[in-house]
């Protein structure tokens, strides 16, 4: 099996890129400059020499806050550009697995978000990606699009890593406390998208399509998986690092974020037989890699 990935330092791409070459699974990454999915005509003609049989969109803008003050660029590469790369799936016959997030929904939800609850981002970037999912299911019936949350890996820019970068000059840090979801591991979810990708390449039934939830097991808020960060970094000989829980207006940002960015992940349990470990064991086994 022939995997193209979209992007090429991102966290998920990274990660796959380690686990392709772990298992000895085909992953090529298609990204800048020869592929820049602001510019649509660099989409078509990155995949046609390659073949894949299997298109993995994971490429994004995701600068949340950033995203505020620059939606047309969030919305050109988000939604036009996944759009496009999905179509260049269609257009070779091989399905797209589309990497979505949990900030399509408001947070006001009192439990976990299920595929089939009503989206409604309450950020550009949400909504930039909300609109990507709509342009990959319309360009591309053959599709997975799998909503993550809370990615974090020893790739690219996360949570994890802002909090290690802090930690090595503050011994506190003020985390707000009431927005939970569930940090998910990059790596856990490369392993998804690489069993996921063994089965619609091989198996048509409409069942394995469609969209679908994917977070690590238990939850937290942003302020627990700092605690957990700094409680493991003392374990294994690092400083000490206190954390001061705070309210989200304590932590004003210019996009706002979901108070419950909770998935519900049975309907992947069910159709495909995975759920991803617990977020605190993926987390000690990303911290090992520092
Ligand atoms: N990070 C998170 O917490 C979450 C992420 N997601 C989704 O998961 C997916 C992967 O996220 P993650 O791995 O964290 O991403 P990163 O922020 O780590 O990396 C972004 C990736 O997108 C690529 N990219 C950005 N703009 C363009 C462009 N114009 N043309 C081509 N490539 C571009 C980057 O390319 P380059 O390598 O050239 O820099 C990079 O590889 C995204 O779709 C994201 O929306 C969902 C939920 C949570
Ligand atoms: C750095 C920092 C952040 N925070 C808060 C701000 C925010 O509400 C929360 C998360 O901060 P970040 O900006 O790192 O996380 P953010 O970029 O919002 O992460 C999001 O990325 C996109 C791509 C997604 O798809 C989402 O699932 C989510 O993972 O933590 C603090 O309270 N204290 C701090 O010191
Ligand atoms: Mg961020």
């Amino acid at each position: 099996m022939r995997i193209a990935v979209t992007g090429k330092q991102g966290q998920v791409v990274q990660s796959l890129l380690r686990r392709g070459a772990e298992t000895g699974v085909e992953i090529s990454a298609v990204g800048r400059p020869e592929m820049d999915l602001a510019d649509p005509a660099s989409i078509a003609a990155a995949f046609s020499a390659l073949r894949p049989d299997v298109i993995v969109s994971a490429a994004a803008y995701t600068a949340v806050d950033k995203a505020e003050s620059e939606p047309e660029l969030a919305f050109s590469v988000n939604a036009a550009g996944a759009g496009a790369v999905a179509e260049a799936a269609a257009r070779i016959g091989v399905p797209v697995i589309h990497i979505s997030t949990d900030y399509v929904f408001s947070g006001d939800k009192a439990s976990a978000y299920s595929e089939e609850d009503a989206t409604a981002p309450i950020s550009v970037y949400g909504r930039s990606k909300l609109a990507g999912e709509k342009a990959v299911a319309a360009a591309n019936p053959n599709h997975v699009i799998l909503r993550t949350c809370w990615v974090y890996s020893p790739f690219g820019a996360n949570f994890l890593k802002t909090m290690l970068r802090l930690s090595e000059t503050r011994d506190h840090l003020s985390v707000v406390a009431d927005q939970t979801g569930c940090p998910t591991s990059a790596l856990d979810i490369a392993d998804a998208i690489l069993a996921i990708a063994t089965r619609v390449v091989t198996d048509p039934a409409p069942s394995l399509r469609g969209t679908f939830h994917l977070t690590g097991s238990g939850e937290a808020s942003w302020a627990d998986f700092a605690e957990e960060i700094f409680a493991e970094l003392a374990k294994s000989g690092g400083r000490t690092v206190g954390v001061e829980r705070i309210p989200t207006a304590d932590y004003p940002t210019p996009a706002k974020r979901p108070a419950n960015s909770r998935l519900n992940g049975d309907k992947l349990a069910r159709t495909y037989g995975i759920r991803l470990p617990d977020w605190k064991q993926s987390m000690k086994i990303v911290m090992r890699d520092f």
